[in-house]
């Protein structure tokens, strides 16, 4: 684990985002989805939405299937389910035990759906809500590895400079922490790649004429997901996140 290799880490992880963000744009909102009222309505017993009831059934599968022994998976519904359908592998640890479960899934999932699938999805209802679920999960699941993955970069950057962090880890000073992790030359390139990305991954493609540049008749170019909404995403959401968690991870680095 080196800051360079978990970074890489993170910059192919903007691909899934990015390509799973330009999945959930095909559907419409479909608002009934979200709604809790959809479900109990239909005598189904449920006090949850049809997301989080898709959510949470499909993550007991993923468990059951060994998805969460890695610990670069943490599910949104943490429950005991027994990993059955596989045989164990012994995955390496790179991280703290005492920080190794510290995550902000509560922040994604409310996040997710009250601010960025409003400004992602257009209005309309098709009634295709398993597929439109469906592209929810793959997107949270993205996030939230992406987000969650500011364990990595903290334990790297923690064993980088163990002296100045175990002084600030001491003395509980969340603010000089979150200081000492920043980089906002890297966060801007960060920021700045993945608005690209939306523009490369998110163009339409057809035989005619060369491959869509972005710079030529920009102002016809249409793409399947804003470009400046990833940008907004990581710099709102996305950036802040990881950098709670990777503070949420340091506090818990001395346990
Ligand atoms: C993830 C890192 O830590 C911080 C968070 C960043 C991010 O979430 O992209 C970028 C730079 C840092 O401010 C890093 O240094 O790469």
């Amino acid at each position: 684990l080196s800051l360079d290799t978990v970074r890489e880490f993170l910059t192919r992880e903007e691909d899934t985002v990015v390509f799973g963000l330009i999945e959930r744009a095909k559907h419409p909102r479909n608002t009934p989805a979200y709604d809790p009222g959809y479900l109990a309505g239909g005598g189904h017993g449920h006090d949850a939405s049809f997301a989080e009831m898709f959510v949470r059934e499909s993550e007991a599968v993923q468990a059951k299937a060994g998805r969460y022994q890695s610990l670069q998976e943490i599910p949104f519904f943490p429950f005991r389910v027994p990993f059955t359908l596989a045989p164990p592998y012994n995955f390496t640890t790179e991280l703290y035990s005492a920080a190794a479960l510290v995550n902000v899934n509560d922040a994604i999932w409310s996040m997710y759906f009250n601010e960025l699938l409003p400004l992602l999805a257009k209005n309309g209802d098709d009634g295709n809500y398993a597929a439109t679920v469906s592209s929810d999960l793959v997107c949270l699941q993205a996030l939230s590895r992406r987000i969650n993955y500011g364990r990595y970069v903290a334990e790297v950057k923690f064993i980088g400079d163990q002296q100045n962090y175990t002084t600030l880890i001491r003395n509980k000073d969340t603010d000089a922490l979150m200081k000492l992790l920043t980089s906002e030359a890297q966060e801007d390139v960060v920021k700045r790649r993945v608005q690209k990305k939306a523009m490369v991954f998110g163009q339409n493609v057809t035989l005619d004429g060369p491959v869509e540049t972005g710079n030529s008749n920009s102002s016809q170019t249409s793409f399947k997901v804003d470009p400046s909404l990833v940008y907004k995403l990581y710099d709102k959401w996305v950036i802040p996140l990881t950098k709670q968690v990777e503070v949420e991870y340091l506090l818990h680095r001395l346990d």
